[in-house]
């Protein structure tokens, strides 16, 4: 059995709204396997972050709280720690990075400085070492002549050093885990994906494992082991990244997969978008919390939630169509065989170009 740095069992977590305490994730599990990256993706409101500021035990100084569950980090429950312990185990052990990183930034600090000041705090280095070590770091995520930007100010940098001075700092002591919330969403396309070779280049060199937050299927094609699929505050389905792509059980995964740009888009049709909105928090529907934008609704959705079912590879999905044996049954719209079919035809396809 692999060894699992983090598993998030049954997280429910909540913020008080006008109606009461709203559920913002509603029994969220998952794991992720050590040197492995997980990806939770999703649409805007989906509970992505709020699971992210959980793990980090920041979702109190958010306004949030944890009702119920476990995050067992290497196996002790990060739920049960005060927040002196999280001092030590944010920063040492679980790190984390933001979609902005001009914000993530001290404006009035050189950069050096402020890689300089995370290792002297957390690795109480003296001043020099903290300086070379943050030199260092520089070079390791690929600026080039480190030592003359370490002297920079980040409003001298552009997007993407800015970011990659961010993930210095972050990386700088070492972590077990690092988190990464949307880190390329802000940034220029090219930009993007230079960052994301440069996280997975880093998390081999570093031996880290990574919780990596996207709202864009491609990201996650481009760095999941796993992918954890969340609508509205709950996962609806979890799997390799293979069984996402190529075996979706979800109506929900489906139409995020329908709707990367470039997969269907080649054939010169309009780019998909699913129909609808994700609720609030405070108006999740009855039943499947999906169903009222569900193209396969049937009436058992509407009235009962469906359950997570695992396949024997660990594939779960929470679905009622998994239950009632496929959804073609006299509709016209395409089944989940269908929808299987294109996507893997339009993927070759996408390679093949
Ligand atoms: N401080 C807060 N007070 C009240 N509700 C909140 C707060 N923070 C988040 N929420 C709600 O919790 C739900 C989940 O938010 P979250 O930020 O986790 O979504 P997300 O999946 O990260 O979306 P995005 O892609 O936009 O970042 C949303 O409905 C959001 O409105
Ligand atoms: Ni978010």
């Amino acid at each position: 059995m692999a060894e699992k740095i983090l598993q998030i069992r049954n997280l429910t977590t909540g913020f008080l709204t006008d109606q009461g305490v709203a559920k913002a994730t509603d029994r969220v599990s998952m794991d992720l396997e050590k040197g492995q990256t997980l990806c939770v993706v999703g649409e805007s409101g989906s509970g992505k972050s709020v699971t992210a500021l959980s793990v980090m035990r920041l979702i109190d100084f958010a306004g949030g709280v944890i009702i119920d569950g476990q995050m067992l980090f290497n196996g002790e429950d990060l739920v049960r720690k005060s927040q002196n312990d999280m001092l030590r185990i944010r920063g040492n052990m679980i790190t984390m990075i933001f979609q902005d990183p001009i914000s993530a930034l001290n404006p009035v600090f050189t950069v050096g400085e402020q890689i300089a000041e995370t290792l002297r705090i957390h690795k109480r280095m003296g001043k020099k070492e903290a300086w070379l070590q943050s030199v260092d770091m520089l070079y390791r995520v690929g600026i080039p002549d480190p030592e003359m930007r370490a002297k920079q100010y980040p409003y001298e940098m552009s997007g993407g050093m800015c970011q990659r001075v961010v993930i210095a700092m972050a990386l700088a002591c070492n972590p077990e885990l690092l988190i990464a919330d949307e880190p390329t969403t802000a940034l220029d396309v090219t930009v993007q994906a230079q960052i994301l070779d440069l996280l997975k280049q880093l998390k081999q060199e570093f031996g880290m494992s990574m919780l990596l937050i996207t709202h864009d299927m491609g990201v996650a094609a481009e760095v999941a082991d796993r992918i954890a699929v969340m609508y509205a505050g709950a996962v609806v389905e979890e799997g390799t990244v293979q069984e996402i792509f190529e075996q979706p059980r979800h109506p929900y995964t489906i139409g995020l997969l329908q709707s990367i740009p470039g997969l269907h888009s080649k054939r010169g049709g309009e780019l998909y978008t699913i129909k609808g909105a994700i609720p609030p928090i405070s108006r999740i529907p009855s039943g499947c919390r999906f169903h009222p934008r569900c193209p396969h609704v049937m009436d058992i959705c509407r009235k009962e939630e469906p359950p997570l079912k695992s396949s024997l590879s660990g594939h779960i999905a929470a679905c009622w169509l998994d239950e009632t044996g496929g959804m073609d049954k006299g509709r016209n719209e395409p089944n989940l065989q269908d929808v299987h079919e294109r996507l893997t035809a339009d993927r070759v396809e996408a390679n093949r170009s």
